[in-house]
């Protein structure tokens, strides 16, 4: 079992709803704002405020990681950070694949981002003679013929699949095989995978459509019947944020 299905189990087992767990990261960024500032311990009111939650919600989420402060004291400011960090998985580094190397494979190896977040890439893997061997943001592409390899070796809980669509659902298949289960797909294809696998699907082209849709609509384009648009942006943001 990977750490991230033990956690997921964890909090089942220990009842903590969604709704708190949607507002972990929240009360995360509040509290490094506290310690940015050198604050050791923190009220409950306080701490709402600066989260923008009411107090009685707040004690109530943190009594699920069985927080509860102490009465005249309030909370340790950085024992709270440890505690949610852990609950969100964030005190340990999540390691990627990305398989595809193109244009997007690319781009994606040399996005800053993912470290700062928590997450590594440490595999590179391409089926292409030609990009094999080659140096790509500090890491040398490898044959997917390894694929299998390199996420035993380097404990690769996410794999994120930049090929073209004929051969994503492939290594699709070889990923889940391989024991990950959490696929990052960005192939246009919908992938089949078996229960207690994730897949989430970053399409880029279907986010334009949508926003050509609604700026058809701020230009007095064809009216539709309520209902039968796509949603607002930002129901869709969701995949991209992830
Ligand atoms: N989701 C989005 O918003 C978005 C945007 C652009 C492209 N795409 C899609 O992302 C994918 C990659 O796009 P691109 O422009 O980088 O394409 P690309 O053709 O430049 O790159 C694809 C790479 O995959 C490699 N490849 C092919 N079969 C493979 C296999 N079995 N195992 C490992 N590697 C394999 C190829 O050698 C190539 O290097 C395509 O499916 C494309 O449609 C998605």
């Amino acid at each position: 079992m990977t750490p991230r299905q033990n956690r997921t189990r964890d909090r089942a087992e220990r009842g903590i709803p969604e709704a708190t767990v949607a507002r972990l990261p929240v009360y995360l960024r509040a509290l490094h704002g506290l310690q940015d500032r050198g604050v050791a311990t923190v009220s409950s009111e306080e701490l709402a405020g600066a989260a923008g939650v009411n107090s009685a919600k707040l004690r109530k989420d943190l009594s699920h990681l069985g927080s509860y402060g102490t009465r005249g004291v309030g909370y340790e400011v950085e024992y709270l950070v440890y505690q949610i960090s852990r609950e969100l998985g964030l005190t340990q580094d999540w390691v990627v694949a990305i398989i595809g190397l193109g244009n997007l494979g690319r781009a994606l190896a040399g996005y800053g981002g993912f470290a700062s977040r928590g997450f590594r890439v440490a595999g590179l893997l391409d089926a292409d003679d030609a990009i094999v061997g080659e140096r790509i943001s500090g890491m040398t592409v490898e044959h997917v013929d390894r694929l299998e390899d390199v996420i035993a070796e380097r404990s690769v809980s996410i794999a994120v699949i930049a090929t073209p669509a004929g051969a994503a659902q492939g290594v699709c298949d070889r990923v889940v095989a391989a024991g990950v289960t959490s696929v990052l797909n960005f192939a246009p294809v919908v992938l089949s995978v078996p229960d207690g696998v994730d897949v989430r699907k970053v399409d880029l082209s279907i986010e334009l459509q949508i926003l050509a849709f609604h700026e058809q609509r701020k230009a007095g384009g064809p009216e539709l019947p309520d209902g039968d648009g796509p949603p607002g942006p930002a129901h869709y943001v969701e995949a991209v944020d992830a």
